[in-house]
């Protein structure tokens, strides 16, 4: 998604996350009241793939993520339709020249977005899609008129403390791209700050608590 750094490091995939040993609570697969889009953001390291994958897991079925368009080339293993939807650059601007994206951002000679059609299959299908997004692109969907919930991951403090041993400990990153999600973080955090931009702001300190106060947010009755 737009300037997402997951995007530009290429160190990091979906498929590299390490496998979650986390208890797992048995609950119904209910979808939640309201099925508006959920906009997840927070910096790098947070935790935001920890917990939707929680989420996705303890609800299944019920939620999707949304897969971004990309000009960039497959990388080992990468799945069209799975990771990416992989398009040539003619193909892109073609979309935008039709007001296809929600959002979308050029970054290293490639193009990535979040295509409108790609959320409204993924609602067709009865889903909650989620879009893990970080914070031009959140700016962008807010002004696309999406009626979307915005939730933003905040890291306890001291918070570029916890971020960097979060991002060490997860031995994802070169140092050169901790330094570049680190530098962005601090962008990132000054943003949540802004008022009126997310519905709430979630401090992920303790994860299971943090998740709780996640699917209470996702699972509240529609105001
Ligand atoms: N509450 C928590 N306490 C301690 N460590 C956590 C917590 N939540 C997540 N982590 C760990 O922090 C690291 C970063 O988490 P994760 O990959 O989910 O972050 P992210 O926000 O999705 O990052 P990115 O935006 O770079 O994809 C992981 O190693 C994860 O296991």
């Amino acid at each position: 998604m737009t300037l997402r750094l997951s995007r530009i490091a290429p160190i990091r995939t979906f498929s590299l996350r390490r496998p979650r040993t986390l208890h797992l609570r048995s609950t119904m697969s209910t979808p939640p009241v309201d099925t508006r889009p959920i906009v997840l953001s927070g910096p790098s390291g947070v935790g935001k793939g920890t917990l939707y994958e929680l989420l996705f897991r303890r609800h299944p079925d019920c939620f999707t993520l949304s897969v971004s368009h990309t000009t960039r080339a497959p990388r080992n293993g990468e799945q069209d339709g799975v990771n990416y939807h992989f398009v040539t650059m003619q193909d892109f601007e073609d979309l935008i020249a039709k007001d296809g994206f929600v959002e979308h951002a050029k970054f290293g000679g490639n193009r990535y977005g979040t295509s409108k059609q790609t959320i409204e299959e993924q609602e067709r299908k009865g889903k909650v899609v989620l879009l893990d997004i970080e914070m031009e692109g959140v700016k962008q969907i807010k002004q696309s008129g999406i009626d979307a919930r915005y939730i933003f991951i905040s890291p306890p403090e001291p918070a570029l403390e916890t971020l960097e041993q979060r991002l060490r400990g997860r031995q994802t990153e070169t140092e050169e791209s901790l330094q570049k999600r680190l530098n962005q973080a601090k962008k990132e955090l000054e943003f949540s700050k802004v008022s009126g931009v997310h519905d709430t702001i979630i401090v992920n300190d303790d994860l299971e608590a943090a998740y709780k106060k996640l699917e209470d947010f996702i699972y509240k009755p529609a105001a």
